[in-house]
């Protein structure tokens, strides 16, 4: 790092798509002078002309020229191509720089760094966890202490703590352990969603059925999600192996909650059998948490972000089938949710979780949701496509194929792509709200 002649370390960034990018942009407000970023070589001069002129922000040609010239240096380059990305540049950090990665899941960061970077180099990773249209305030901030001494730790925190972020402490595997159990399953659901959309062709707030409190909720999270870049949510799902699992249970839960559902019809026995494993899965997922604030926003705060207009159709009941299905896989896998969410919720996952909270702790909304799953017909083919999504997306983790990955995801994509900025606006306005009622009910308690 720096000498104490330089008050200033040198803060090198490689990769500047979104995350290189919104790093750069609170490091120069914070008032850091020497910011050396790169991305591949073929986008230097246009990079170059981009921050001709931004506070502190010096461009470079590629990573060995970022590597050879900073003391700490963060990778934020897709997870796919962490290790080839290491091992070109790796061999060139400056010695005894301090080394991190902003990758979604780390294992494969873990041994890129440890298989290419010198020796001398100490080991700090990170993890924002937010995407890069979130304000980083007040969000959870993971630092990694791999390789390193505790003076080092202590340096990655003064750089970063330009962002306002809440500093959470874990190793590289609890990182993955506790990413999987938050994002892995929630991202499942949300781009099972939208897929189950777009195969039937519907934007499921234009026909009024699906306006409103929780599919506000649903419709906005969704189209954030496939607005974002397909390989964050590929790279987290198919490189965390307890990911897999747990993609896996989610789409087993969806698709045996839904057979109970065509069971049940006039067989009394099979409706208890499913209402029995939707009260067992409450009461374990939400049982002990009886005197928690609840997470979520009214539903009338709600219907503030929604992109449909309330047609008055939109009382009617639906199964919630993707928020059962949460909950029962949540319960199998015994994790508990709320032990997350101080630690390491994201925006997605907190609300995600809020959401499933405030149907099953509201009697009414649950019964109204059991009830509609068991006896009205009019949903059962957006929950068998919603079904079919599932299992799809469980297949193409299962199979570890970032093409078909990609394919998936632009496929789905490319039906929501003309109705991403309304969303993103109305999406971010949301979480914006959300977050803003966290805090000031915390400041209640
Ligand atoms: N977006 C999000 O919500 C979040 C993402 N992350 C993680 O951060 C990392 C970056 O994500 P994000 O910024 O969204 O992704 P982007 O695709 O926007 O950015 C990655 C950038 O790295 C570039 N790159 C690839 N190889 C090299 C190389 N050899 N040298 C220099 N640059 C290179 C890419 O170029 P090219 O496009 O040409 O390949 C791209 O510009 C990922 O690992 C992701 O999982 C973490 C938190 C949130
Ligand atoms: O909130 C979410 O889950 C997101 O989708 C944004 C996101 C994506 C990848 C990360 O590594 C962290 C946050």
């Amino acid at each position: 790092m720096s000498s104490s002649t330089d008050p200033q370390p040198t803060i090198g960034l490689i990769g500047m798509g979104a995350m290189g990018r919104m790093y750069t942009k609170y490091l120069s407000q914070g008032g850091w002078t020497k910011i050396h970023v790169c991305d591949l070589p073929s986008k230097y001069e246009a990079l170059k002309q981009e921050y001709d002129g931004v506070p502190g922000v010096v461009v470079l040609t590629d990573g060995h020229a970022v590597s050879r010239s900073a003391d700490f240096i963060m990778y934020s380059v897709e997870a796919e191509f962490i290790e080839s990305v290491v091992a070109e540049y790796g061999p060139s950090t400056k010695l005894n720089a301090i080394v991190a990665g902003q990758t979604s899941v780390k294992a494969p960061e873990k041994a890129a760094f440890e298989n290419h970077l010198p020796p001398d180099a100490q080991i700090v990773s990170c993890h924002s966890l937010h995407g890069p249209g979130v304000s980083p305030i007040g969000q959870p901030l993971v630092l990694i202490r791999h390789r390193a001494s505790v003076e080092a730790l202590k340096q990655v925190e003064t750089i970063l703590s330009c962002f306002g972020s809440r500093f959470v402490y874990m190793s590289y595997d609890e990182h993955d352990l506790v990413t999987a159990n938050t994002q892995a399953v929630t991202h499942a659901a949300f781009l099972s969603m939208g897929t189950a959309w777009a195969s039937m062709r519907t934007y499921p707030w234009e026909h009024g059925l699906y306006v409103g409190g929780i599919e506000t909720a649903k419709v906005n999270i969704a189209l954030r999600i496939y607005s974002n870049k397909w390989h964050v949510y590929a790279g987290l799902a198919i490189l965390n192996p307890s990911a897999k699992i747990q993609i896996d249970q989610f789409a087993a839960s969806a698709t045996v909650l839904f057979t109970m559902m065509l069971e049940s019809g006039s067989d009394s026995e099979a409706e208890k059998k499913f209402r029995d494993r939707i009260e067992w899965a409450g009461k374990t997922v939400f049982g002990a948490e009886k005197k928690r604030t609840p997470i979520l926003l009214s539903s009338d705060v709600l219907d503030r972000f929604s992109l449909g207009t309330p047609t008055g159709k939109t009382d009617k009941a639906n199964s919630h089938l993707s928020l059962l299905a949460m909950v029962d896989c949540w319960a199998h896998l015994s994790i508990q949710p709320f032990e997350h969410l101080l630690l390491a919720a994201t925006p997605i996952f907190r609300l995600f979780l809020g959401v499933a909270e405030h149907l099953f702790l509201s009697p009414t909304l649950l019964q109204s949701a059991i009830h509609s799953a068991l006896y009205d017909t009019w949903h059962r083919q957006d929950d068998l496509e919603f079904v079919v999504a599932a299992r799809g997306w469980s297949q193409c983790v299962s199979f570890g194929s970032f093409e078909l990955y990609r394919r998936r995801f632009d496929e789905t994509r490319a039906f929501f792509e003309s109705r991403f900025e309304e969303a993103g606006v109305m999406g971010g306005e949301m979480i914006k709200a959300i977050m803003e009622s966290e805090k000031e009910r915390e400041a209640q308690q």
